[in-house]
């Protein structure tokens, strides 16, 4: 993605803008520990040239005590001034962290395919920490630094125009040398990020299917495919070395190099009287804080560097759009049943590929659907446009009527419930678990979903109630005991719609009663579709709907479907046992 330079400064500022009241104060203090950095030679060159005409022993002392004063009010300001960078920097940065991890969990599902939880990881925290870091040391680096350094040429200037003309052409030549190298380590760096995010990616990728790994055999690709990436993250990180050693040297030979400056002009101008010995000691100590100003650039070189490559990688997430944009509203009221319609819905996820072909369908508020079709035909895929995971390639899904393009995904998402075969549990009390963490949810309230839902008797079997911790993964739940908490959430959630994916393997019979008393009570009154892995699960539905490689074959009222002896349901109620599971 190309981003302009206006891009990068928008989303900087938007940061930036308001820490203002503490920038002004921090500038307060950086000018005045550059004041007084500034004035610290002078009082050098008055003590020097005191001692060297044997003046007062009073104005000797004095001198020396001042100096004291000033440089250690130097150290305290300039202190100040860092703390205060720092705080703005981090305050400015956690503020971006928390708009570019919504930013990111709002965008599709395409882009989730695409890029791995783990390397979202890595821009998100590991981008944003190197921006931080980078932004407590920028003012003081660059606005302080180069401030200071230009007060000095100044000063060097005002004492004699040929050092001083000396100086800015030394200024001058490093800061195209420092420029020169920093354009040889920028894409050096990028791609240093970029293969830690891979890495981070690849160990996310591969610890989840670890169990998948090693019983399929595959332990020695993946490390080889570790090595290989291991390899490449090494030799990046060989050739960023490089670059700064590069640039370690180059700026020692400024350093000799400016000395050389002053201590040749200095001594000419000494015998030439036309500058005292404190002058030249003065102009010597100028150039020590200038020439370190320089090597203190260089060491946050790596820092500078890296935060391009950040800014570049955090910009390109920021301003990557959303492939399903927000609408205005289709004014869904919480509880109250909705309508569903699919007109013509085609839908592919990759460019050229089609997974639903010319889905048509109707659903009168209230009414539950039971969707059957073999693995692969596309039943999951059709529940995802009703989120708006993905919009479909062409057609059109409305609920109550409207096209939920016009939704707002927020509160589309909110008013679609969800049972799924993998229920996500967190390691927290069962409590955090119902809530998502929402602790303005009363616990009363839970417990009477709870009673509602037919699941006092579970319940009071938990050992410490709500408190019971549950640990991720589902540690110490049975699959069915999960189910029965999804169908808690979604209960809470009290939405319109609600959609059941049935558990493709069986539950114990007495969790299984739980779960479908809970399911009666959660669809009545709201609109359902259960995606059917036996038909023992639609025995109960109004219509069926049965999909072929993403084909709708049938469709009509159970019922009907049932009595009408050329039908497919009918065939597979003849064929099949109803605890049977579709292949
Ligand atoms: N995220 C995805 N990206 C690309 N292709 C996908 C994705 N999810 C599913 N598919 C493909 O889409 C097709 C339909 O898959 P889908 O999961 O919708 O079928 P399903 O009927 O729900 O299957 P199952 O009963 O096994 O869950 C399959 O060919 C599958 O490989």
């Amino acid at each position: 993605m190309t981003l302009h330079f206006a891009q990068y400064r928008d989303l900087l500022l938007r940061y930036l803008r308001p820490q203002w009241p503490k920038f002004v104060l921090m500038t307060i203090t950086l000018l005045g520990s550059i004041a007084l950095e500034l004035y610290n030679p002078q009082i050098l060159k008055t003590f020097i040239d005191t001692v060297k005409a044997q003046g007062n022993l009073n104005t000797l002392v004095g001198s020396a005590i001042l100096f004291l004063i000033v440089a250690l009010g130097a150290q305290i300001v300039s202190s100040a001034a860092t703390y205060m960078s720092s705080d703005v920097g981090w305050t400015a940065t956690n503020s971006m962290r928390e708009e570019v991890a919504l930013h990111c969990i709002e965008l599709d599902m395409a882009f989730h395919k695409a890029h791995m939880p783990g390397e979202l990881l890595e821009r998100i925290d590991g981008d944003v920490g190197t921006l931080s870091s980078f932004f407590s040391t920028f003012i003081i680096q660059i606005v302080g630094h180069g401030l200071l350094m230009l007060g000095i040429l100044l000063i060097v200037a005002f004492i004699n125009i040929w050092i001083g003309l000396a100086l800015i052409l030394y200024s001058v030549g490093a800061f195209l040398a420092l420029r020169r190298l920093q354009s040889l380590g920028v894409p050096i760096f990028v791609q240093q990020r970029q293969l830690a995010a891979d890495l981070v990616g690849f160990y996310e990728e591969h610890m989840n299917g670890i169990l998948d790994v090693i019983t399929s055999g595959g332990s020695a690709y993946v490390i080889r495919r570790y090595i290989d990436l291991q390899r490449r993250v090494n030799s990046n990180s060989y050739r960023s070395g490089f670059v700064e050693q590069g640039m370690r040297i180059a700026v020692t030979m400024f350093l000799v190099l400016g000395n050389i400056i002053v201590v040749v002009g200095g001594t000419y101008l000494l015998l030439d009287r036309q500058i005292t010995l404190g002058a030249i000691i003065m102009l010597s100590n100028y150039v020590m804080i200038f020439t370190n100003q320089l090597v203190n650039l260089s060491f946050t070189f790596n820092t500078w560097q890296l935060a391009a490559a950040s800014m570049k990688r955090i910009a390109e997430l920021y301003y990557t759009p959303s492939r399903v944009q927000d609408g205005p509203g289709i004014g869904l009221s919480a509880g109250e049943a909705a309508s569903i319609t699919f007109d013509h819905v085609s839908f592919g996820y990759d460019e050229g590929q089609t997974i639903l072909h010319d889905v048509t369908f109707e659903l009168a508020a209230g009414e539950i659907l039971g969707i059957i079709g073999r693995s692969g035909s596309g039943k999951t895929s059709l529940t995802r446009l009703l989120f708006r995971f993905y919009d479909p390639t062409s057609g059109t899904i409305k609920l109550n009527g409207e096209d939920i393009r016009q939704a707002n995904i927020a509160e589309l998402r909110h008013n679609i419930g969800i049972v799924t075969q993998e229920v996500q549990l967190f390691n927290a009390s069962l409590r955090d678990n119902l809530t998502f963490f929402d602790d303005r949810i009363p616990d009363e309230q839970l417990l009477t979903f709870i009673e509602e839902l037919g699941l006092g008797d579970w319940y009071r079997d938990q050992p410490a109630g709500l408190d019971t911790e549950l640990t991720a993964g589902g540690g110490g739940l049975s699959a069915g005991e999960a189910q029965l908490l999804a169908l808690i959430r979604v209960f809470l959630k009290n939405p319109c719609l609600v959609i059941l994916d049935e558990a493709s393997s069986r539950l114990d019979m007495a969790t299984e009663r739980l779960c479908m008393n809970a399911t009666t009570r959660l669809l009545a009154k709201r609109t359902g579709l259960i995606i059917a892995h036996r038909l023992a699960t639609v025995e109960q539905v109004d219509k069926i709907l049965v999909l072929e490689a993403g084909h709708i074959v049938e469709y009509g009222p159970r019922v009907a479907l049932a009595k009408d002896p050329m039908s497919r349901y009918s065939k597979l109620l003849r064929t099949m046992n109803s605890e049977e599971t579709f292949a």
